[in-house]
């Protein structure tokens, strides 16, 4: 028993973005659930009034959980660059505008640190974050934040992957996020503990999780 109401058949993934849904499907995969995501469910977008990835995480599965009356899986997440006082952070989708031109949001953050004259790696200092939340249609919820340290690289590398992956190196690795398959950037292992181990922000976040709710691993 892990003190949280049961999580399935069906869980909600409130996520309009198609990369973390993808994500999602595959970090989901070894449970038993049926997953649909906002938008097959026709859900609204809601406004993230947050000023925090955890307030934000927060209002997107409260909102998918109440209008589909089914649990709910949110994430919020971004870029924080450390020589931009943590910028994009919360605002990284924003950057995109509403065309989500992810080119033109990693310009962007290039021109920023080479306005501050950050060429050494030591200067490009980067993480991802991410803030998952899971909601339950009777108010229950239960969250976790999970991070992966880096720098930013340029040009960009990569085309696998979604948003900022081209231009983040994760420290120990020598292909940033866009070079990578699915499951180097987000793969999730189990060990016979049942503690999960992943290098991405999400797949850490996650593993925490589903470690909270599966307590010994995925259901074999
Ligand atoms: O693994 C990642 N690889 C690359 N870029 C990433 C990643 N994780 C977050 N990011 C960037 C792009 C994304 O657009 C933004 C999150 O903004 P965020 O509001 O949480 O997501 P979103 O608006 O794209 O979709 P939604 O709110 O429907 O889940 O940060
Ligand atoms: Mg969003």
């Amino acid at each position: 028993m892990t003190g949280f109401p049961p999580l399935g058949p069906r869980l909600v993934v409130a996520t309009h973005n198609a990369g973390k849904l993808r994500e999602f499907r595959e970090l989901l995969a070894p449970f038993p659930l049926e997953l649909v995501s906002a938008g097959e469910l026709g859900l609204p977008e809601p406004e993230e009034t947050g000023t925090t990835y955890a307030e934000n995480a927060q209002i997107k599965a409260d909102a998918a959980a109440a209008a589909s009356g089914l649990p709910a899986l949110s994430d919020d997440s971004g870029l924080a660059v450390q020589a931009l006082w943590g910028a994009p952070g919360i605002f990284s989708a924003r950057w995109a505008g509403p065309d989500k031109d992810f080119p033109a949001a990693m310009r962007r953050v290039e021109e920023d640190l080479q306005d501050r004259g950050a060429v050494a790696p030591a200067d490009r200092r980067a993480a991802f974050v991410a803030a998952l939340c899971l909601a339950w249609p009777a108010g229950e919820t239960l969250a976790i934040e999970g991070s992966v340290a880096g720098v930013i690289v340029w040009p960009p590398r990569g085309s696998l992957g979604f948003g900022y992956d081209p231009i983040f190196l994760p420290d120990g690795h020598h292909r940033t996020f866009g070079e990578m398959t699915a499951d180097e950037k987000h793969g999730v292992s189990w060990d016979a503990q049942g503690r999960a181990d992943g290098l991405s922000h999400r797949a850490r976040a996650f593993g925490e999780l589903m470690a909270a709710l599966f307590p010994g691993g995925p259901p074999r």
